[in-house]
């Protein structure tokens, strides 16, 4: 059976060594990539022997071997981790999907590295390229009849308070859903951008606001989940109406798990460890919720701000790729291993994107009535293909046909023959069947929307039946007006006579 396409995707990465562990006496390279889908990760203990052991030598004495979409050796480059990773998600972005690019792994281990990357054009991450390709794409497409309209915002999750990195006086955000827009953050700033630099001036804004701290494994350790959110709506009019389609990419770089105890945390360092550590697990328990055997009814998105985030990108309408980070020091393997058994559990989640499409009245009338012209065409097509078969019917051959299924009978094949002359002729009962149930599903969608138009139409001409009233009545009350002011303008004339009268006869 053909394997259904997979749009969770997980890919590792391995950092190269560090300075600091290049010069640490216990030094020694745990991590192997033998190939572009596989990982092995060395399990060591010092040598038996005094000597060896003196030299710094050690033996494996396990390997655990993993394999995922793609595995990064410390050697790549961002553009090759852009080009054969991040691009895919940035260009269903493009094509109106729910993208994101989730980047996971323990402190110091490349996680900022690789989605925001260094000032030098070739150390460039995932953000600043996704925004060189949009922009690239909008100028190649953009044409007289589509429009395109770019929003970036950028949110850190810090001690589970939600705040808008480019509006610092926005925190305490809160998450709702709702049916057009998905899972959103309310009151979270949007901006417009019309080149890569643009928004690449509002990420440095961002990033500067961001939480970070001197940790005992990295210098400018992220305390704070951070969500940079891109918006891509297209709009484009065509002869038989508009449709407008709008892609979200969200790139997470998460804040990274580490253990207290060997990095040294203490006093607001260990709050925010624990609560970082918190979130992650929550994020663990969720991929264990969604990847279980047997599919639990529950799965707590709602145990922590980053999980209820992700709700989409985890389980609902999105293309996600997790990119897991990983140290090739033996001083890392307990944290290697943990975060490669979390990325091997996680291939196991599945999503459901969709197109965000927005198509006006006329152009959803037209798209029904040509997809019902292709049925008709269709069902038309095979009535005749019938008919043609029983003109084509020779009353000698069913007595063929039997004499060939004897001759089966005897060589023991008549059974799977039948069987399979039943299927065939099954087959298309069963696509005709379809056919008229999707014929079916259509009509009653079309008589909705035709009733929906329908009391459309009512509600107007009840508006506009009303006015005709008002106007009808404000006619009569200036016709009643009229009269009145033409009798007053007569008594005026009459008593003004009568004045003239009377003048003229002295009497005044
Ligand atoms: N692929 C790489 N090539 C060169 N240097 C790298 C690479 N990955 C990471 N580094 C360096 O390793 C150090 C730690 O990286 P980074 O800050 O990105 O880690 P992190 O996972 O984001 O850590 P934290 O979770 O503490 O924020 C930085 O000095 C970074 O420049």
């Amino acid at each position: 059976m053909a394997s259904l396409p997979r749009y969770f995707r997980v890919v590792i990465r391995v950092r190269p060594p560090l300075d600091r562990e290049l010069c640490s006496p216990v030094w020694q390279h745990v991590v192997s990539v033998p190939g572009t889908t596989q990982i092995c990760l060395y399990e060591t203990v010092p040598e038996m022997n005094a000597a060896d052991r003196a030299s710094g030598t050690s033996q494996v004495v396990n390997t655990h071997t993993f394999s995922f979409d793609h595995v990064y050796d410390q050697n790549a480059s961002q553009p090759d981790v852009y080009e054969s990773t991040a691009r895919t998600s940035v260009m269903s972005a493009l094509r109106g999907y729910n993208a994101t690019i989730l980047a996971y792994g323990p402190t110091g281990t490349g996680k900022t590295y690789t989605m925001e990357g260094s000032l030098r054009p070739d150390g460039h991450g995932i953000i600043p390229r996704s925004m060189e390709d949009i922009f690239e794409h909008i100028r190649s497409a953009r044409n007289e009849h589509s429009t395109f309209e770019v929003r970036a915002s950028y949110l850190q999750i810090y001690n589970e308070v939600i705040s808008d990195l480019l509006k610092p006086d926005r925190s305490h955000l809160m998450i709702r859903e709702d049916k057009r827009r998905g899972v959103f953050v309310e009151g979270l700033s949007e901006w417009l951008c019309r080149s890569p630099d643009e928004v690449q001036t509002l990420m440095e804004h961002g990033s500067s606001a961001r939480a970070t701290a001197q940790t005992g494994a990295n210098d400018t350790s992220s305390r704070s989940h951070a969500v940079f959110i891109i918006v891509v709506e297209r709009s484009e009019k065509f002869m038989e109406g508009s449709q407008s389609l709008t892609g979200r990419l969200n790139l997470v770089d998460l804040a990274g798990s580490e253990r207290p105890r060997i990095t040294g945390a203490t006093g607001q360092r260990l709050e925010e460890t624990k609560k970082i550590n918190q979130s992650l697990s929550a994020l663990g328990n969720v991929i264990s919720a969604l990847t279980e055997r047997r599919a639990r009814s529950h799965v707590p998105y709602r145990d922590s701000k980053l999980t209820r985030l992700l709700e989409d990108s985890l389980g609902g309408n999105c293309r996600t790729t997790m990119m897991a980070m990983v140290s090739p020091a033996a001083e890392a393997f307990a944290e290697s291993l943990s975060t490669l058994k979390f990325a091997q559990r996680a291939k196991g989640v599945v999503t459901t994107p969709q197109v965000n499409e927005d198509l006006d009245p006329r152009m959803m009338a037209n798209r029904y009535e040509a997809e019902i012209r292709r049925l008709r065409t269709e069902l038309a097509e095979r009535d005749s293909r019938t008919t043609i078969d029983l003109e084509g019917f020779d009353p000698h051959k069913p007595l063929a046909d039997i004499g060939a299924l004897r001759a089966d009978f005897s060589g023991g094949k008549t059974g799977s023959l039948w069987n399979r002359q039943r299927e065939e002729d099954k087959a298309p009962a069963g696509r005709y069947k379809q056919l008229l149930l999707k014929q079916r599903d259509i009509m009653i969608t079309l008589t909705q929307r035709l009733h929906e138009r329908d009391e459309t139409i009512i509600g107007l001409q009840a508006e506009l039946d009303a006015q005709d009233q008002r106007v009808r009545e404000l006619q009569e009350r200036f016709e009643r007006q009229a009269l009145r002011l033409a009798a007053a303008e007569k008594a005026l004339q009459a008593s003004s006579k009568a004045n003239m009268a009377n003048v003229g006869s002295g009497k005044l």
